[in-house]
């Protein structure tokens, strides 16, 4: 029999499947609301006008296409340390921070995953929010980490389990490590509060704990690229030793250029020397160096003062844009009749709303109205099309809600 004869058929991803079932839809009036990826008015992917400058300026320079190096070119990798730290982090400023580029925020926390797996010997258990984006598990799975969970979502609130999180975190076998999502928390667009944060850094300083922050989204959640870096920002300055992957695919729109970025801030110098050597060891046999096209548009429009601010002003365009359509799904919600108490569509923030409806729901949503989303019943706002689509939400909640 063929050498291949046991390799059982896997079933097709519960985000990007969805996609590929979309695409098999023929109703016109289809919409897909499952892969988060923004889409402008006009339902288009949106391609910024910082990002197309810098690509001008790229072919007038006549880029080559050499190897960079593994770690990826420090214009870009420092220019993201300091835009997930903040440009006057001591940590960079005294050059702590062991900073690689990443196949985008997937790759970027792999590389963290088997890094940890290799030199973190305190604990191989990394605890998740429940829940938390689905990637997650296989990446950190694959990677050698053993899965476990700290309560996030308050299904009752639709909000989230502030009290439910410290408890479950204060739990936490010391040394662990813990994942949390810098913004606009996925799938849930549920994020902690300022003074909230606080206080979930000091039970993980209690705990000792190793904080493992998903910055995918900054700039996504609030329009504001400091905002939203707050939580992360303010375990630096609590004193915690901590990782970060991000990712350039919603915040730059450079979704298939698979540009990020995973970064270990040291204690010293010496440390920063060694986690590097370590950091391109544990590259090289993977993918060898980076693809070079989407950091150059990165580290020019991160480094260059006129393309930086068109960025800033696109990225809380399209953050606004997002808050704008939450309101109009709520208001078009209660204007279609529905009773139910849809608060927490604008209370939630980034480019999910996690609806509440259940699979049985979402299921007649798709089958009888070709609206395209998540089993979970997320939905990207970001690809939200006002339009009688409304109206298929409604009738799915209404029915055996
Ligand atoms: C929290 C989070 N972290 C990392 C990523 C990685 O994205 P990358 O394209 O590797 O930079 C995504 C992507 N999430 C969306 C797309 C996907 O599932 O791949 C999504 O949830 O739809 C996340 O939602």
């Amino acid at each position: 029999s063929s050498v291949w004869a046991d390799v059982p058929l896997g079933p097709p991803d519960a985000i990007l499947g969805i996609t590929e079932a979309f695409k098999k839809d023929k109703n016109p009036k289809r919409i897909n609301l499952g892969v988060g990826a923004y889409r402008d008015d006009a339902g288009k992917p949106f391609i910024l006008e910082s990002v197309k400058k810098a690509e001008r300026q790229m072919i007038e320079e006549g880029l080559d296409h050499e190897y960079a190096p593994i770690s990826g070119f420090p214009a870009f990798t420092e220019a993201s340390a300091k835009l997930a730290l903040g440009d006057n982090s001591p940590a960079v400023a005294g050059g702590l921070n062991a900073t690689v580029q990443g196949i985008s925020g997937t790759g970027s926390l792999r590389i963290g995953g088997d890094f940890l797996k290799r030199f973190y010997t305190k604990s191989h258990e990394i605890y998740f929010p429940t829940p938390t984006w689905g990637n997650h598990t296989p990446i950190f799975k694959d990677a050698g980490l053993t899965i476990k969970p700290y309560r996030y979502y308050d299904p009752k609130t639709c909000g989230f389990d502030f009290n439910g999180a410290l408890e479950d975190i204060s739990k936490i076998p010391e040394g662990s490590i813990i994942l949390l999502h810098a913004c606009a928390h996925n799938p849930t667009g549920v994020d902690p509060q300022p003074e909230q944060w606080k206080e979930i850094s000091k039970v993980v300083k209690k705990r000792k704990l190793y904080p493992f922050f998903d910055v995918a989204y900054q700039g996504f959640g609030s329009g504001c690229i400091d905002k939203d870096a707050f939580g992360l920002r303010h375990f630096i300055a609590d004193g915690h030793t901590l990782c970060l992957a991000q990712s350039y695919a919603k915040n730059m729109g450079l979704y298939g250029e698979r540009v990020g970025a995973f970064t270990i801030v040291c204690s010293d110098k010496k440390e920063q020397e060694r986690v590097m050597s370590q950091l391109k060891i544990l590259i090289r046999p993977i993918y060898s160096n980076p693809p070079i096209h989407g950091a150059h548009i990165v580290a020019k429009v991160l480094n260059q003062p006129d393309l930086r601010s068109i960025w800033l002003k696109e990225v809380k365009q399209m953050a606004d844009r997002i808050i704008t359509m939450r309101t109009r799904l709520r208001d078009g919600l209660k204007k279609e009749g529905s009773s139910h108490n849809w608060q927490h569509i604008t209370d939630q923030i980034g480019m999910f709303c996690f609806t509440g409806l259940k699979p049985p729901q979402v299921e007649r949503l798709t089958n009888e109205f070709s609206v395209y989303l998540t089993k979970d019943g997320r939905i990207s706002v970001a690809a939200w099309l006002f339009s009688e689509k409304t109206r298929g939400i409604v009738i799915a909640s209404s029915s055996s809600s």
